[in-house]
Parts: structure tokens; C-alpha cells; sequence
């Protein structure tokens, strides 16, 4: 077995520390760069056709793919805050799987925001340049970075969500055909929402959330 003193080096071994001036922060979404925070609002998505406001309703709703009711009341919330509450009373009920896969789902819930509010977002991600980005929080060092030091100068965690955005600001930068308009499903089991298997995302199913109606 693995002793608590181990287990303690280890996940400190995967903290990185950032100079706040040489970063881009992503902290309260009106600011500059607020838009890259998934509770940053301005980007709908849409999944099977289904509406879905902020990226953090999509994420939170993918803990839950064996409850279709729960899924239905995280996405039904105006706010990103709300969604993320919604899903707290429920979390011991999380797929078993999570803890192992929530970041290739943050991951692909981040390819789905690019692929459905490409112009925008894709802006927003290349205005970044080459500068590490970090999403500076005050409880979570797994997504974000915690400020260390009264001089709020030194920022440390382990910054999953910040490094997933600039993997995929490098992938944007080559991406001359346009190949990350669509989103291929993630190949995990029972990837699903509301009883449905997730399909292929693409840039034509964003929008107001309706289903384009039959042209002829
Ligand atoms: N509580 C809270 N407030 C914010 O302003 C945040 N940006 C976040 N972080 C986001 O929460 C999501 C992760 O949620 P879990 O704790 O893994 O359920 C992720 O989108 C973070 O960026 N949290």
C-alpha cells in the first residue's frame, strides 16, 4: 500500500509555480481573458441538439451519464455557478471512472467550445501568443493555481485546465483546414447525455440550440 507521506510527495511533485506577470490569469470572467474560465458565458454549445450554456454545465453534466434526470437539471441552469452546484449533491454518484478520465472530458469539452464559437473563442486563445495561461483560484490547485505568497506574486498548482488550453491554443495555430471544427465523441464507455450516445460535434450544430429546420 501506499503511504499517506508518499501519496503527499507525489502530488506535490506535480505543482508548478508561475510569476503572475508573466502569465496570462484567467480569474473573473469579465476581465481580459475571462472568457477561456468555463464559467465564462457568451459561448453556447450544443450536444445530440441539445442547448447547453457554458462548458462548465457540459463538463459537470459528464459525471453523470447513468442519470439522465440529473444531467437534465446541470444543463437546465442559466448560470455556469448553479450548474456546478447542482452537481454537488450528487458527486458520490459520479461515474466510477471519474477521477481517471475528467480531464480528457475537460479536454474535450474545451475542443467542443472551440468547435462551436471558433471565431471568437480561436480569438481570444491566439491573443494568449506563447504565454503560459493559468486559471488562478482560491481553493483549487488541480484545474488552477493558488497565489502562495501576500505579494500575490507566485502562483503554484498543478494548472490541468490552464495546460489544456494552451495545448489546444498550439493545435489552433496549425490548423489552417479548419480540421478542429468538428469534435470527434471521446472513446470512453457510456459516453452519453440524456440517455443518448454523444456524436460527432461540429461548428453547424452551435447556435440558439434549435435544430436547423428542413430546407426542402
Ligand atoms: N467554484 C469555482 N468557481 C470558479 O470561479 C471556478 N472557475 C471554478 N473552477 C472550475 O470548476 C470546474 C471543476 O469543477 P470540479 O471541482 O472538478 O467539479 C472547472 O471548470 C474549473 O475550471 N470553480
Amino acid at each position: 500500500m501506499i503511504s499517506r507521506s508518499s501519496l503527499d510527495q507525489y502530488e506535490k511533485s506535480l505543482l508548478r509555480t508561475y510569476v503572475r506577470s508573466e502569465v496570462v490569469v484567467v480569474y473573473k470572467t469579465k476581465e481580459a481573458f475571462g472568457g477561456l474560465s468555463n464559467m465564462a458565458s457568451g459561448y453556447p454549445l450544443q450536444i445530440n441538439g441539445v442547448r447547453i450554456l457554458t462548458t462548465e454545465a457540459l463538463y459537470q453534466s459528464c459525471r453523470f451519464p447513468h442519470m439522465p434526470a440529473v444531467q437534465r437539471e446541470i444543463i437546465g441552469q442559466n448560470s455556469p455557478m448553479t450548474a456546478k452546484m447542482k452537481s454537488k449533491p450528487y458527486r458520490n454518484h459520479s461515474r466510477p471512472d471519474w477521477d481517471e478520465i475528467r480531464y480528457k472530458v475537460m479536454r474535450w469539452c474545451l475542443r467542443v467550445k472551440l468547435a462551436q464559437n471558433y471565431e471568437e473563442f480561436g480569438r481570444l486563445l491566439l491573443a494568449t501568443r506563447n504565454q503560459p495561461i493559468v486559471e488562478q483560484s482560491r481553493k483549487d490547485d488541480y484545474w488552477g493555481v493558488k497565489l502562495v505568497d501576500d505579494t500575490g506574486g507566485k502562483l503554484v498548482g498543478q494548472n490541468v485546465l490552464g495546460r489544456l488550453l494552451m495545448e489546444l491554443r498550439e493545435k489552433l495555430k496549425d490548423d489552417t483546414e479548419g480540421v478542429l471544427k468538428t469534435v470527434p465523441p471521446l472513446g470512453i464507455p457510456d459516453f452519453m447525455l440524456l440517455g443518448k450516445p454523444i456524436g460527432t460535434v461540429t461548428s453547424k450544430s452551435s447556435g440558439d440550440g434549435q435544430k436547423q429546420p428542413e430546407l426542402f
